[in-house]
């Protein structure tokens, strides 16, 4: 694991028993400390301001999609960067206060992104049910621990979370998708940038000058040209009128390799903003296939032509 400053603290989505926790500990390292923070916000906010050294948040999952508050927060505000991402499986239970039987639960807590990868099996095991959102699964299950006026009757969370804050489970598996996997980002402040390890990833978000037909494609045709595989796009408004829109960007590839660096650089030359998010190690570890046209060698190559050729060589 990485060496950090004893005691530096990493935070994340609390409480104790999220999903987030469950991503942090893969990558905390032996000496730091974890820190529950209660939004993603409050987390982000703590790693520009120094308090944290770093903050674990999710930022996409396999049902729901982008993380919008993650998305935006990266967005928005002083630079920060992803150097790592992580994968975790979800499962649900629906949990209670000991005693509750599945009859009598009017009201569930949880993360909307929970909510709605469990919306199927409450709409026909509870079709009664009214939906409660909280900040986190685990933060919907603690309320039933530690709030008698909490104003819900059951919370849908990770087991682990069920567990720690005492509930009993009244049903597991509730999530609709038995394969939901969420994943997550360690978010840092700027600083050097880890070389390429041949199976990274590069995010990024960018801001178009202006609305004009096939602007997308366009900026699309940054990467195409290069022979980038992206992995996400989705648009986000910018909230600066209605129909302005920015995009949030994965694609395969890191910033220190020719074709990743030559992309950033057409949209640099095109697009009114580029904020590079950073380029980190894929979860997966799977290498990336790089067509022979555009590896760094046949980038390097091309440079060494125009250069023979602009100095006047034969
Ligand atoms: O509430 C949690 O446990 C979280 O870690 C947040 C979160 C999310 O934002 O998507 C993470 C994984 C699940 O998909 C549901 C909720």
């Amino acid at each position: 694991m990485t060496a950090v400053p004893a005691g530096a603290e990493y935070g994340y989505l609390g409480p104790a028993g999220t999903f987030t926790e469950a991503a942090l500990l893969q990558v905390l390292p032996e000496d730091a400390v974890a820190r529950p923070m209660p939004s993603v916000d409050a987390a982000l906010a703590a790693v520009r301001s120094g308090d944290l050294a770093a903050a674990v948040v999710p930022i996409e999952n396999s049902v729901e999609g982008g993380v919008s508050a993650t998305l935006d927060a990266l967005a928005n505000g002083s630079a920060l960067r992803v150097t790592r991402e992580m994968l975790v499986p979800v499962t649900f239970v629906l949990a209670a206060r000991a005693g509750t039987a599945l009859a009598d639960v009017r009201r569930v807590a949880s993360h909307p992104h929970g909510w709605a990868q469990c919306r199927g099996w409450v709409g026909s095991h509870l079709p009664e049910a009214v939906y409660v959102p909280a900040l986190s699964t685990a933060g919907a299950a603690e309320g039933l621990a530690v709030d008698p006026d909490a104003p819900y009757d059951a919370a849908l969370c990770a087991p682990l979370a069920a567990q720690r804050f005492g509930l009993s489970v009244l049903a597991t598996d509730v999530g609709d998708n038995a394969a939901a996997v969420t994943r997550f980002v360690l978010v840092q402040r700027p600083g050097a940038v880890a070389a390429p390890t041949g199976a990274d990833k590069t995010s990024l978000v960018v801001f178009q000058r202006d609305d004009h037909p096939g602007g997308l494609l366009e900026m699309l045709e940054q990467f195409a040209t290069r022979g980038i595989n992206l992995s996400r796009i989705e648009s986000r408004p910018t909230g600066e009128s209605l129909g302005q829109y920015c995009f949030s960007i994965d694609c395969e590839g890191h910033i220190g390799e020719a074709r990743v660096g030559e992309a950033l650089m057409g949209l640099h030359r095109t697009c009114r903003e580029v904020r590079w998010l950073g380029s980190y190690p894929r979860a997966d570890a799977k290498a990336i296939t790089v067509t022979v046209s555009t590896t760094d060698q046949a980038f390097g190559d091309a440079g060494d032509w125009l250069t023979r050729l602009r100095s006047g060589e034969a």
